[in-house]
């Protein structure tokens, strides 16, 4: 999967299981959603969303961000433009390795065979459209290294990470990133909290191919400033979307 990421500096995550504003307009401004969160997601919640979203903005690129697969169905893979995939680098084995190969292992199955009982929806896709549907998945995911720094937030949790990495790590991360694991994407992510610029300016040093995205507890725009001259190409920002539609506002750069 390429996407075009010139131009894009502003990412707004949105939370399929929070309310969404009621004005859509807020999105004017921003460059690209991704639409995913930790607690209470559903595909049924997921496909809802992403087709509010779609139809109040055709033409804003829309990304699925599932932590299962049971989060991932025909439905949802046709309604967006990639499907962005964590890693988590300082998470336990599961959510480095183990939810890949169980997901793609699905994927990779014969569709005449029967579906475990581990992947119903993503088997359920593959039955119904076929060998295509393996190809159709490949060409849209995408895969995000991240680095979750805040360990009180729920993704810490949820991704088993116990410990946040010192900037030296983040740079070895990134520069494996680079040149050895090749993700698409590198994400800086303190959701929940802001975490200055010092991670993403030693990640910076070694990206060149690899887009960086710093997401968490941004609600100034002197925040925004300060990650993208730290060297991130866009920031994300997602609870204030749901919390605070003037703050979500400020956020935008210039
Ligand atoms: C194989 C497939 C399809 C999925 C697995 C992908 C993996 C390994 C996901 C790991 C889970 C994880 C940490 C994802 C991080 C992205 C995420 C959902 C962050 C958002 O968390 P928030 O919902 O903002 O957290 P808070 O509730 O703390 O605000
Ligand atoms: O919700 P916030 O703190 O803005 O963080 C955004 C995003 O990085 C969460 O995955
Ligand atoms: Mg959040």
């Amino acid at each position: 999967m390429s996407i075009d990421w010139n131009g894009v500096t502003h990412v707004t995550k949105v939370d399929p299981a929070e309310e969404l504003p009621s004005d859509l307009a807020l999105l004017d401004r921003t460059d690209l959603v991704i639409v995913g969160g930790s607690d209470d997601v559903t595909e049924e919640n997921t496909l809802a969303v992403l087709e509010r979203l779609r139809s109040a903005h055709p033409e804003l690129p829309l990304f699925q961000e599932p932590y299962s697969a049971s989060h991932v169905s025909s439905a949802t893979v046709e309604a967006v433009d990639a499907l962005s995939v964590p890693a988590v680098y300082n998470g336990d084995r599961d959510n480095f390795v183990s939810k890949h190969v169980e997901f793609f292992t699905e994927i990779a199955r014969k569709p005449d065979e029967a579906f475990g009982a581990g992947l119903p929806v993503v088997g359920e896709y593959v039955r119904s459209k076929g060998r295509e549907a393996v190809a159709d998945l490949a060409e849209k995911v995408l895969g995000e290294a991240y680095v979750v720094q805040n360990l009180d937030s729920e993704a810490a949790a949820e991704s088993g990470v116990d410990a946040a990495y010192t900037p030296e790590q983040v740079a070895g991360a990134a520069l494996a990133t680079e040149s050895f694991y090749g993700f698409e994407v590198f994400y800086v992510e303190y959701s929940g909290t802001y975490g200055g610029p010092e991670d993403v300016e030693a990640a910076a040093t070694h990206l060149d191919d690899t887009v960086l995205l710093y997401g968490g507890g941004i609600r100034t725009q002197e925040q925004t400033e300060e990650i993208l001259d730290a060297g991130a190409d866009a920031v994300v920002v997602g609870d204030v979307f749901h919390e605070d539609p003037d703050a979500y506002l400020r956020t935008v750069p210039e």
